[in-house]
């Protein structure tokens, strides 16, 4: 049924006569079947075949509501059939019949084109994909558009009405292989508080920045290790540089912590000529074609000088100046400082320690080790100034040890260094749990060793091939070193894997030294009371006594029990 019905304001003729129908006093309903009364009584054929009128009971009122309602709910104000004509179009109804192929007088209706005014979702995905990579600030192209996300941002944007042409779609520039703004403009911008919102996503910087796996590098069978990155980090024995190292043996992340103070002083530089700088090989490579400085500063890869809060920007390297057809050379062992040839023979050998890494006596303070204690005394002793080789006088003195940075005007001392491996052997190379599963087993009576042997592991699991590789790769291995340690394993190891190991020197726990064997701890302490590692303390106690003992009598550490102690 196709009811032609614009509005309510407006009913057509057909609409008035239902109406009037349904309204008048007597209704004719016209012709009855001849069966159609037969049921009711209704209406009956009389015999004479005279057609019988039926009446409907008169309505009370003729303006019924609910009998208007009734009528004018059989037609809305859009049927099926007007279903796009738009109650807005003036005479859209009225065209409609019209233009029917069926209708005496076509007109042909207005078309009506509908049009989106968003660009289809590919497209629009696909700018803000560019308009993303033009905001790292990093990225070449971050230097070439504004990264503001404020009201105010003027970063070109297509308006829905541009029409798109290859001149003004946003596209991202070619990759450059050099950053056309210094590094200092690109740190001072990345950290302008207006460039939070625009820092790169986590999947954005993992692309651009972490390099192919070390295994996948290398297919020799050999061990290799890679320095990941490199930062400065201030701890209560002067600034260290953390090196976080890679490797193909396992999938731990093994740490250098190097004390170098040339690298970060002019005036310790000055007191040392000639000295090397412990220095990453790995690191220090070009990792890729068209490696930018921005991607080098933060894998801490010899770029400037690594100094706090930004000041890195005072002095760029040469390597940085771009050439003149704007390709930035990024040459392996690249630096600002000119690398010394000739070694320092006069100068010390490099003071290393290989520490194995013990949550629970460097994280959470356990006196059932000394190994807290150990790491703290390491990294205190690396940072020592130091008596120059054929000095008279071969131990640094109470008063080199009092002052904070070396004393580097004293005639018989330079600046120490040195490096911590610490590596990722939990437990004597066992792991956490089991470790925890051997100090149950002491707490029945048994030994370090002998819990160890219970469960099944040997009493000392550990390897030093990475830890030599490491030495290799911070250019330590070409003259020898100074092994901080009592465990002949860690000598025997160390050797076995090609380190000379020129000069060991003992560890000795804090609670076993006896007076003249300090070198200035005490005042040390006094000192910098209240800061410092959690091992920075004294660990002792009965427990911490039986563990250092069975490391002498079980596992031949070179170490004296003092005679209070036995
Ligand atoms: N299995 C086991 N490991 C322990 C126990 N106590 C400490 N360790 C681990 O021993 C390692 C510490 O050894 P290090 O200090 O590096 O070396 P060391 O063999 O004692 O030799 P030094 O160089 O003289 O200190 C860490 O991995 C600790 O987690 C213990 O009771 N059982």
């Amino acid at each position: 049924m196709h009811s032609h019905r614009p509005n309510h304001e407006n009913p057509t003729s057909a609409d008035l006569d239902v109406l009037s129908l349904l309204t008048s006093d007597h209704v004719n309903l016209g012709p009855l079947s001849p069966t159609a009364g037969t049921g009711n009584g209704i209406g009956k054929m009389g015999g004479s075949g005279e057609r019988p009128k039926r009446q409907l009971p008169r309505r009370e009122s003729p303006l019924d509501t609910l009998l208007i309602s009734a009528v004018l709910a059989g037609s809305g104000p859009v049927t099926r059939h007007h279903l796009g004509h738009g109650p807005a179009r003036p005479g859209a109804y009225t065209s409609c019949d019209e233009s029917r192929p069926s209708s005496p007088s076509r007109i042909q209706p207005e078309k009506i084109t509908l049009k989106s005014l968003q660009a289809p979702r590919s497209e629009r995905l696909r700018l803000e994909q560019e308009v993303e990579i033009t905001r790292l600030p990093y990225s070449t192209n971050h230097l070439s558009l504004p990264t503001s996300t404020s009201p105010t941002d003027d970063t070109p944007r297509l308006s829905p009405d541009t029409p798109r042409s290859p001149s003004n779609v946003m596209r991202p520039k070619r990759k450059m292989s050099v950053d056309p703004n210094p590094v200092s403009q690109i740190l001072q911008a990345a950290a302008s508080p207006i460039n939070t919102n625009s820092f790169p996503t986590l999947p954005q910087l993992q692309s651009l920045f972490s390099p192919s796996t070390i295994q996948s590098d290398k297919t020799d069978g050999k061990v290799h290790v890679k320095c990941m990155a490199r930062t400065r980090i201030p701890t209560p024995h002067g600034e260290m540089l953390l090196h976080l190292y890679h490797n193909s043996v396992d999938s731990k992340e093994h740490l250098a912590i190097v004390y170098d103070p040339i690298q970060l002083s002019p005036e310790a530089r000055d007191a040392v000529k000639g000295r090397k700088e412990i220095r990453s090989k790995s690191l220090d490579q070009q990792w890729r074609i068209g490696e930018t400085e921005m991607e080098r500063v933060v894998r801490g890869a010899y770029i400037g000088r690594l100094l706090p809060g930004g000041e890195s920007q005072a002095s760029l390297p040469k390597s940085s100046q771009s050439t003149l057809n704007g390709e930035m050379e990024i040459l392996d062992g690249l630096n600002d400082f000119d690398m010394e040839d000739e070694p320092n023979h006069q100068d010390i050998l490099p003071l290393v320690r290989i520490h194995s890494e013990c949550f629970t006596g460097e994280t959470i303070g356990s006196m059932r080790c000394d190994c807290g204690e150990q790491l703290d005394e390491a990294m205190r002793l690396i940072s020592l100034p130091r008596p120059i080789p054929n000095s008279s006088n071969n131990l640094p003195t109470p008063a080199a040890s009092r002052t904070p940075s070396p004393d580097i005007h004293h005639p018989r001392q330079v600046p120490g260094r040195g490096v911590v491996i610490y590596l990722r052997q939990e437990g004597r190379g066992i792991g956490l749990l089991e470790k925890i599963r051997a100090y149950n087993l002491q707490d029945l009576g048994h030994d370090t060793v002998t819990a160890n042997l219970l469960l099944g592991h040997g009493a000392d699991e550990r390897k030093y091939t990475v830890a030599a590789e490491i030495m290799r790769d911070l250019g330590l291995a070409e003259g020898g070193i100074s092994l901080l340690t009592n465990n002949p394993e860690k000598v025997e190891g160390l050797t076995k894997e090609g380190i000379e190991v020129k000069e060991r020197v003992g560890m000795i726990p804090r609670d076993w030294k006896c007076d003249g064997q300090d070198e200035g701890y005490g005042e040390w302490k006094l000192r910098r009371e209240g800061v410092g590692l959690i091992g920075a303390g004294k660990a002792s106690g009965k427990e911490l006594e039986k563990y250092l003992r069975t490391k002498v009598e079980r596992m031949g550490h070179l170490i004296d029990i003092p005679a209070d102690k036995r």
